[in-house]
């Protein structure tokens, strides 16, 4: 993606979860984003949002970043569809095979139905196993920021409130007996006693189906795992096509797990082996078939959007804007950043989990007037099972793609390494490009709560983008950063106006900008111009 003027190559990165249970998540440029034009040179680029009503507040996600989807195609949800299916001629767009029409509505259909857990309010008990000892204890987090963070999630959902939290103490959080008898019973007896509560939050990566039958009969309430009510927030905020689909492909471990549940519940009173009348088909047997038949659905939906964002990929290369993605840990303040550097005025930064689910790109532009675009991505989020991570995996190619990757840090929050460490984690799952992952820049943010505050180590950067502070250098570094990840360099060179420089120029580079100056007969012309592109420069024109 926008490697202007020969930059190295880099082929499509294969995903994999990391070790941690990290996860991040791209969907699709914001729909209702206008890109009016896009050309290399100065004052290119014009970007007119019309914000969709966004959620009270996001996690992190990739966008395609693609600027052909911010012409309004933008993909699914409310905005105009983004869903592979031919739109326009003269493109590289290959015709829709038959029966394309179909598959679309039949998915449509499947996207349409009842979410995994049921709308409504919810009075949550939050119970916190908190790892005392043994091996399973987390290296570095400590339980009160683990119960901050479920408590963060469950308020990001609407008329979803935490009305009591338990910490309990565990060694096994991950295996099928998750408390001692002990702490068990005393837990069933506090929470039978919450007569105000619908729910149990357990926060566990992921509960086992047995687990969660067991407990659920014991505490007489639904059981949620960290796993279901992050999935069940995704639901709420993916707006694209392509995120909801990605979601819709995380329920179905959840799906399987239910209906073995259920069909247990049904053999008890002998009826899950029954065969359906005729069919030689068990119920099990049908409802394993109908799940795998939707898996299939999905897949192929989503195979088509991503063939779709290739295409456009290359056309936006071709197209020769740089990217910048903005990745972080989810409020450490990326979308605020990105509006503090486009000053685009229609980017709601919201102090709530997984606000942005959906890639947005933005344009800004550097010193030296180079446009760049900026992707706004999913924030990561740390303890979540790796098949999430899997079904957005292919959201996040477009940051292997992009030019330059800028880490967002909350330097405020009192895990701050913690969470640099699970977002490096992350990023080095996704096996980017080594110059990629080596020429990372890191932006401190939230400076203002921290009076006098200074980085540690060189390559990171101080900034506040509530309060713009330290934007200046920031967006040097990261023309310096764009620039030698495109292996371009910035130059103002003197010519002489009666020689042919000017209009080599104009051709072989991006011209920023051009003093004449009358009385010396010469202009001094500031360029962006690839190394090679100098080399040729300098050989025709010696100085
Ligand atoms: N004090 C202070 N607050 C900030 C700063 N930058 C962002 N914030 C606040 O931090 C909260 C989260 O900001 P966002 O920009 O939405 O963070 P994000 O990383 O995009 O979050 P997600 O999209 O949910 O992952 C908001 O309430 C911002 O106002 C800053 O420099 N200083
Ligand atoms: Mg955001």
């Amino acid at each position: 993606m926008g490697s202007p003027h020969g930059s190295t190559p880099r082929g499509p990165a294969p995903l994999r979860s990391d070790g941690r249970g990290m996860w991040a998540l791209r969907a699709a440029v914001r729909p209702g984003v206008c890109l009016s034009r896009v050309v290399r040179g100065r004052g290119a680029l014009r970007v007119a949002p019309r914000l969709p009503p966004w959620p009270e507040r996001t996690l992190t996600a990739f966008g395609p970043g693609d600027l052909g989807d911010l012409q309004g195609r933008g993909g699914g949800g409310r905005g105009p569809r983004a869903d592979g299916r031919r739109r326009r001629a003269g493109t590289e767009e290959d015709e829709e095979p038959e029966g394309a029409e179909q598959e679309e509505e039949d998915v449509e259909e499947l996207l349409r139905r009842e979410p995994l857990l049921p709308a409504g309010t919810q009075r949550v008990c939050l119970v916190h196993p908190e790892v005392k000892w043994g091996p399973a204890k987390p290296l570095q987090t400590r339980a009160e920021w683990q119960v901050a963070e479920a408590k963060a999630l469950v308020h990001t959902l609407d008329s979803w409130s935490v009305v009591e939290t338990v910490v309990v103490p565990t060694k096994t959080p991950d295996k099928k007996l998750i408390f001692s008898k002990g702490a068990l019973e005393h837990l069933t007896e506090k929470i039978r006693g919450l007569a105000e509560i619908t729910a149990v939050f357990l926060n566990v990566e992921r509960m086992s189906a047995p687990t969660k039958k067991e407990l659920e009969a014991a505490w007489g309430v639904q059981v949620f795992d960290r796993f279901t009510v992050v999935l069940h927030i995704f639901r709420c905020n993916a707006r694209t096509r392509e995120a909801r689909l990605q979601v819709a492909l995380a329920e179905l471990p959840v799906l399987r797990a239910n209906l073995k549940n259920d069909v247990g519940r049904l053999d008890g009173r002998g009826g899950g082996s029954r065969y359906i009348m005729g069919s030689g088909e068990s119920f099990m047997q049908v409802q394993q078939r109908l799940l795998k038949e939707k898996e299939m659905k999905i897949r192929k939906a989503l195979e088509r959007l991503r063939r779709k964002r290739r295409l456009l990929g290359t056309q936006r290369r071709r197209r020769e804007l740089p990217v910048v993605s903005v990745v972080g840990y989810t409020n450490s303040g990326k979308t605020t950043l990105i509006k503090a550097l486009t000053g685009d005025a229609a980017i709601q930064p919201r102090d709530q989990l997984f606000a942005t689910l959906d890639v947005t790109a933005h344009a800004g532009s550097l010193p030296s007037r180079m446009t760049v675009i900026y992707l706004d991505t999913i924030g990561f989020l740390s303890q979540l099972p790796h098949s999430l991570i899997e079904s957005f995996s292919a959201t996040l190619e477009d940051v292997a793609h992009s030019d330059v990757i800028l880490h967002v840090r909350d330097a405020s929050h009192p895990e701050s390494e913690l969470q640099s460490a699970s977002v490096l984690s992350a990023l080095r799952g996704l096996r980017l490009p080594a110059p990629l992952l080596d020429g990372v820049l890191e932006v401190h943010n939230k400076a203002d709560l921290l009076p006098g505050y200074r980085p540690p180590g060189p390559r990171a950067l101080a900034v506040s983008a509530l309060r713009g502070l330290g934007l200046q250098e920031l967006r040097a570094e990261l023309e310096a950063a764009v620039l030698r990840a495109t292996d371009r360099r910035a130059l103002t060179l003197r010519v002489p106006l009666a020689g042919a420089q000017l209009s080599w120029l104009h051709r072989e580079a991006t011209v920023q900008d051009v003093h004449v100056v009358p009385e010396a007969g010469v202009a001094d012309v500031t360029v962006i111009i690839s190394n090679a592109a100098y080399g040729k420069f300098r050989k025709l024109f010696p100085e």
